[in-house]
């Protein structure tokens, strides 16, 4: 299950996933938001973030208009590895290197279809383990103790 979440920035980016998503059989949770009216992007990473960690999705996908905002706040999150994306080759190695976990867009930076692409390149790739473990666990560490 790919959770999905968006501010007013970038929810058209967001329903546009969804339904490239669905159209490929590839379940999906909606955790808004659904108009243009102005909502806090950090509420939106808070809920595809407890998401993820409560293991009902397995990744997520998050869209505001430069992508910047939500990122910063999901990576707040223990455990949420978000990286914000605007070309397939990082979409690839975001996963091989860092098994990002969510998946950063702009709406208002990248149009649709370079935006369907990096989505189906991230979903596809796969993490690499071996010397990139290691770093994953300074993250880890990070998280705990705010140095290696
Ligand atoms: O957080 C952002 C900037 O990095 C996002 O692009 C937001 O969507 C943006 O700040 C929203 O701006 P608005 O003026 O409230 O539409």
């Amino acid at each position: 299950m790919i959770a999905l979440g968006a501010d007013h920035g970038g929810y058209q980016l967001k329903n546009a996933i969804k339904k490239h998503l669905e159209s490929k059989g590839i379940a999906c949770k909606d955790f808004g938001t659904n108009s243009a009216d102005s909502v806090d992007y950090p509420n939106y990473a808070l809920a595809v973030a407890n998401s993820i960690k409560s293991g009902e999705c397995t990744e997520g996908i998050l869209c505001c208009g430069t992508g910047v905002g939500i990122s910063i706040a999901a990576n707040k999150i223990d455990g949420i590895r978000a990286a914000l994306v605007g070309d397939v080759f990082t979409a690839k190695l975001t996963k091989e290197h860092n098994n990002s976990n969510v998946l950063c867009l702009g709406e208002r930076v990248i149009g649709q279809g370079l935006a369907l692409m990096i989505v189906d390149t991230w979903l596809e790739a796969g993490y690499a383990g071996a010397h990139h473990q290691k770093r994953l666990d300074l993250l880890v560490e990070l998280e705990k103790n705010q140095s290696c």
